[in-house]
């Protein structure tokens, strides 16, 4: 087994994954992911990236291959510490909100922290703060089905955050929002992750999310493919391509 480098807070190496049912996850994965970047994994419906992100944050467990958080191999845990490594140190966002539908918004919100041992009233603390920077601190007392998608995904968001997780995985964040609503939504959760060190790893087929991030990386198939970005073509010289190829 061979080490990971020391500033990479996330480490993987060949991560191979087969679905139960026989269908190809991960052929052949590694990449290094440094401490408070924002990585975008993008690539196309059913590339990889949700496996990926599970098979990072120790949910699911690959088939071949290494995964290493802060130089701990993840790979060779059992279920329940991994289970404790993901309560303590990580952060999950799924495409679509959940809640506990018996507990209010801010309880909601708070149970990370309480999970962590936090104090009921800190926590509460806590997670009114972030229900406030996600703009649904005016649901606080209100169940989850008293309000709309887009406020409870806002709630899953603030939830995430509240904690401070080491990493925090973000899959399809944006997805259930308006598009006039992403971007807000978007820059208030890689704002908070810069201001408080958070490494994220963020899934997403859409190039604008892609674009908030430090360092992208594309799948395809469960590989990881290299992406060229060509030069724009001035808007002449592309006429000039038009007519030639009539
Ligand atoms: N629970 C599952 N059981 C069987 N096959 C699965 C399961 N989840 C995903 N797959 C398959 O694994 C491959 C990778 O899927 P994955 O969801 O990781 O891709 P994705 O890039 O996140 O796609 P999307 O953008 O649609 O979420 C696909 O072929 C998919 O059909």
């Amino acid at each position: 087994m061979v080490a990971p480098p020391d500033n990479d807070v996330l480490w993987a190496r060949a991560l191979h994954f087969q679905h139960p049912d026989g269908s190809p996850g991960l052929s052949g994965v590694s990449l290094g992911v440094q401490v408070a970047e924002i990585l975008a994994v993008t690539g196309p419906r059913g590339s990889g990236k949700s496996t990926l992100l599970a098979c990072l944050s120790g949910l699911l467990r690959p088939r071949d291959g290494e995964v290493w958080f802060n130089s701990v191999p993840v790979h060779t845990m059992g279920p329940v510490t991994r289970e404790r490594l993901r309560r303590d140190r990580f952060g999950w966002i799924d495409p679509a909100p959940v809640l506990v539908p018996e507990l209010n918004v801010w309880e909601n919100a708070a149970l990370p922290l309480m999970l962590r041992g936090t104090s009921r009233r800190r926590a509460k603390t806590v997670a009114l703060e972030w229900l406030d920077r996600l703009d649904v601190g005016n649901c606080a007392r209100r169940r989850p089905h008293e309000l709309r998608q887009a406020e409870r995904q806002r709630v899953c968001i603030a939830r995430a955050l509240a904690p401070a997780p080491t990493v925090l995985f973000a899959d399809e964040p944006t997805a259930p929002l308006h598009h006039a609503d992403r971007g807000h939504v978007l820059r208030t959760l890689t704002t908070a992750a810069r201001s408080h060190g958070i490494t994220v790893v963020l899934a997403t087929h859409d190039p604008q999310t892609a674009a908030q991030a430090d360092r992208t990386v594309s799948l395809l198939d469960g590989r990881c493919v290299t992406t060229v970005h060509l030069p724009p073509v001035p808007e002449s010289e592309g006429r000039a391509a038009c007519s030639l190829s009539v």
